[in-house]
């Protein structure tokens, strides 16, 4: 078997008596686009950075492409990509001179204009990072986690500031390096990013997973779909785990036609909304009922 790109086993990151990261296991295979999600605070960044060899974890086993990131060497660091924030602010140099530079650093470098096209900024590519938005900035630090063609990829929420155009080329730039068999791990806000981009996702809050799942699995959770119809001028909703069922019924004692007809089934955003606040509950009242993790 092929040994995954990420095994994370019994992490934890305590700062003081804040637990960040409280026992977290996760294996990501090779090739996968995992996306890690959860509220501010969740311990996303904290997980990511430890992978990343830029933060000491306190206990708990770790191996990202064989290696043990606290321990990482020049060449492990070739064959990682990571996304830093605001790195591209080094003033002196334009995006293109930024890649160009970063380029020079690995051994297989991707195409500098290839890359800057791929991430939008052709036409930015002579300007000073103090003269591009701050999308555009993001859009570079993107461009230089992705030019040293890395087996493995860390996306920290890579679209935050992105215009809907943007986060659409993005979502492309990701598939072609999926299709690369790059393995890509990142983090975000958005749900329908990790709904349209991850094979699978984690959903973490409080330092521990409350999920994992692909992203099909967990909206199937989601054990109610919502009907709504006007009967008589007044607006009516149901939830039911059951909505053949129930329109089969609703038609029968309906005579003509129903106004308003409509069936919405969960979106990715309701189970996650419905997953963290179950959580939220729970440790809020520790003596309640609690569902199990499921993976
Ligand atoms: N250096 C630090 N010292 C003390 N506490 C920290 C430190 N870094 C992070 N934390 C705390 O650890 C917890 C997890 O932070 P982390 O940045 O990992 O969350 P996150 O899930 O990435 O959040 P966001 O979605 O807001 O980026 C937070 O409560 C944060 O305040």
């Amino acid at each position: 078997m092929t040994e995954p790109a990420i095994s994370i086993s019994g992490l934890h990151k305590h700062y003081g008596d804040l637990h960040a990261v409280d026992g977290l296991d996760l294996e990501i295979p090779r090739g996968e686009v995992f996306a890690l999600l959860g509220p501010n605070g969740a311990g996303k960044s904290t997980t990511v950075e430890i992978l990343e060899g830029f933060r000491k974890r306190t206990s708990g086993e770790v191996s990202v492409l064989g290696i043990d990131p606290q321990s990482a060497t020049k060449e492990w660091r070739h064959r990682v990509g990571v996304m830093l924030q605001g790195t591209s602010g080094r003033g002196l140099l334009t995006a293109r001179e930024s890649v160009q530079y970063a380029a020079r650093l690995y051994p297989n470098a991707r195409d500098v204009d290839e890359t800057l096209a791929a991430v939008g900024l052709t036409e930015k590519a002579g300007a000073k990072p103090a003269t591009l938005s701050g999308g555009q900035r993001r859009r570079l630090d993107v461009a230089l986690a992705l030019i040293g063609r890395p087996e493995l990829v860390f996306l920290d929420e890579p679209t935050t500031g992105f215009d809907p155009e943007a986060r659409r080329q993005f979502w492309g730039l990701i598939e072609s390096v999926r299709g690369d068999g790059t393995t890509v791990l990142l983090t975000t806000h958005y749900l329908d990013e990790a709904d349209h981009l991850a094979d699978r996702i984690g959903i973490i809050a409080a330092g521990r997973m409350v999920a994992l799942d692909t992203p099909a699995g967990l909206r199937s959770r989601a054990n109610a779909a919502h009907i709504s119809w006007v009967d008589d001028g007044v607006a009516r909703t149901e939830q039911t785990a059951t909505p053949s069922a129930f329109l089969r019924d609703l038609l029968a004692r309906t005579p003509g036609e129903i106004t308003s007809l409509e069936v919405r089934h969960p979106s990715l955003e309701d189970v996650y909304l419905q997953l963290i606040g179950e959580t939220q509950r729970a440790a809020a009242d520790p003596s309640a009922d609690t569902e199990e993790v499921a993976s």
